[in-house]
């Protein structure tokens, strides 16, 4: 029987969202090294802040970050984290992609436990409408949106080879000579999950004698969660390859997240002449991001004093020591950015 994923979650099934600080929540991105992915994240925060998300943006940064990057974060309002790196256990691995193995310095944001739940999204995420109600789903599952395995960078997978893929599990199926169908997989670019130390340390743990795969971290973390994983639907993580190859599973129109995961896909680096980079929808996709990066009333600056009201609802879910950070920043220094 061929796994289908039945959802807990829709729109109507969503209580509204308890008045803020109600529990210690935030989103959280993940940032390395010195490139452009910055970009990507000041264009997430600034997508939150249009979405009127209640809740901050932690980034998790690694040391090697340059201050003017983590300057220009701090400035559009989010909470700025340095992590140590995670490494794989020695390897011979192919990661799909040879940076991969950054990856693996994700699992460092379960030890942020000053939060009850967290939301993570990549850095190449784009939030277009408030998802605050993700925060609202039950305890003690892992919830993710299911990815999709067509791409090229699937092609060593046995999935890849018999065509089968679990976003049309009908279409090509499972052979029985090869047991049963694998589990449901998520694609590891947005999660709903809870941080906790016991768990941390578990994960760490576990990863020193787990002999890594192609998609590095993501593998690890489905492999981890596989019990507790629940998904949930994409239009909370629009994996872009879904449009081209599962585009009876995408209602454009009702997406509230895009990941801009596919080859040649990342706005701030967009040329369009990439495969399936000339599509009309991918072209409005980027479109959309630029429209909200270069959107100067988005900065944090110039949107706080605007709605001074939502400055003290903004800053007021921060723990205290950030919050006076935050007032004194505003106050003192407002920065370029
Ligand atoms: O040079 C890099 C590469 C990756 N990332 C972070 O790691 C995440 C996962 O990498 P990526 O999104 O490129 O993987 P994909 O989803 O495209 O496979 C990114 O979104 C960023 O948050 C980063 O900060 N710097
Ligand atoms: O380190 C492994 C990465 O694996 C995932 O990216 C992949 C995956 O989605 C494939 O299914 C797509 O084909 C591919 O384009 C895409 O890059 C996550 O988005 C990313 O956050 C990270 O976990
Ligand atoms: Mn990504």
């Amino acid at each position: 029987m061929s796994p289908s994923a039945e959802y807990d979650i829709n729109e109507t099934s969503l209580v509204e969202v308890p008045p803020k600080g109600a529990a210690k929540r935030a989103y959280v991105t993940f940032l390395a090294g010195n490139g452009d992915y910055v970009k990507g994240v000041v264009g997430l925060a600034k997508g939150l802040r249009k979405a009127e998300s209640l809740y901050p943006l932690v980034v998790a940064i690694l040391p090697d970050v340059p201050e003017e990057h983590r300057e220009i974060l701090r400035s559009q309002g989010c909470i700025v984290r340095e992590i140590e790196p995670v490494y794989p256990p020695e390897n011979q691995t192919q990661f799909a992609m040879a940076y991969y193995v950054i990856n693996y310095s994700k699992l460092r944001i379960w030890e942020f436990v000053e939060y009850e739940k967290m939301v993570y999204l990549d850095g190449d995420i784009q939030v277009f409408d408030n998802i605050d109600h993700l925060f609202e789903l039950a305890d003690g599952y892992f919830y993710a949106v299911m990815d999709c395995f067509c791409e090229q960078t699937w092609s060593t997978s046995p999935q890849y080879k018999i065509g089968y893929c679990q976003q049309c599990p009908d279409k090509v199926k499972w052979p029985a000579e090869l047991g049963s169908p694998p589990p449901l997989y998520f694609n590891a670019g947005m999660f709903v999950y809870q941080p906790n130390l016991l768990t941390y340390h578990d994960l760490l743990d576990t990863l020193k004698v787990t002999p890594p795969t192609p998609f590095a971290e993501q593998d690890f973390l489905n492999m981890y969660f596989r019990e507790i994983y629940k998904p949930i639907p994409p239009i909370y993580n629009l994996v872009l390859a879904l449009m081209w190859r599962h585009p009876e599973n995408v209602d454009l129109d009702k997406v509230k997240v895009v990941h801009y995961c596919a080859a040649g896909s990342k706005p701030w680096r967009f040329t369009g002449k990439e495969e399936n980079m000339d599509r009309e929808d991918i072209k409005l996709l980027v479109k959309k991001w630029w429209d909200i990066y270069d959107d100067e009333s988005l900065d944090f600056k110039n949107a706080m004093a605007q709605e001074p009201a939502k400055l003290g609802s903004f800053i007021s879910s921060f723990t205290t020591d950030t919050q006076d950070a935050v007032v004194h920043q505003r106050i003192s220094a407002p920065s370029a950015a």
